[in-house]
């Protein structure tokens, strides 16, 4: 087989702050986001989707919030050790697709400088890096404006 397809899912409840991480952007807002780290949830599904796609375990078992080496730590820095992993088992990214769920901040804006970001980190093209976002039009804890979630997919490749 000379595919492999990865999921994540991540959520951040909203605390106090004046900005949050979002696919390695800040994004100016009036909450921050709960987290050990710099609390993206965008690049954390993504690892998990990295991650899972190669039955590697999960975010937490490679960086554990336990762990005060990623105490604030940047999720790009999580993210980039992640595609180390995938390359150094002989694999690559075809593609990875984010959705970003949130009442506010609006994330469109921002989506073409998440794709950069992500896709210098992982060394794709920005075209194999889809961002896009969703309210849940006020229903649940998203919609309550509580937290933030994110889905993430990827197809890797055999390098
Ligand atoms: N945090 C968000 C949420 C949504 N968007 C953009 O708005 C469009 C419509 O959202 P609905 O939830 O009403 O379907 C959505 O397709 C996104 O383009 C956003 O930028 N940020
Ligand atoms: C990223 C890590 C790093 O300790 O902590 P958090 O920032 O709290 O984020 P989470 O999505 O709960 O993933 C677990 C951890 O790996």
């Amino acid at each position: 087989m000379n595919i492999r397809i990865g999921h994540g899912y991540d959520v951040h409840a909203f605390g106090d702050g004046d900005h949050v991480m979002i696919g390695g952007v800040r994004i100016a807002h009036d909450h921050g986001v709960l987290a050990h780290s710099d609390g993206d949830v965008a690049l954390h599904a993504l690892c998990d989707a990295m991650l899972g796609a190669l039955a590697l375990g999960d975010i937490g078992a490679h960086f554990p919030p336990a762990d005060p080496q990623w105490k604030g730590a940047d999720s790009r820095v999580l993210l980039r050790h992640c595609q180390a992993l995938v390359a150094g088992r002989g694999w690559r990214l075809g593609n990875a697709d984010l959705t970003v769920v949130c009442e506010r901040p609006r994330i469109g804006p921002h989506a073409q400088a998440m794709r950069e970001a992500i896709a210098s980190d992982l060394g794709v093209d920005a075209g194999a890096i889809g961002v896009k976002a969703t309210t849940s039009e006020r229903l649940g804890f998203t919609g309550r404006g509580e937290g933030i979630a994110a889905h993430a997919v990827c197809l890797l490749v055999a390098a």
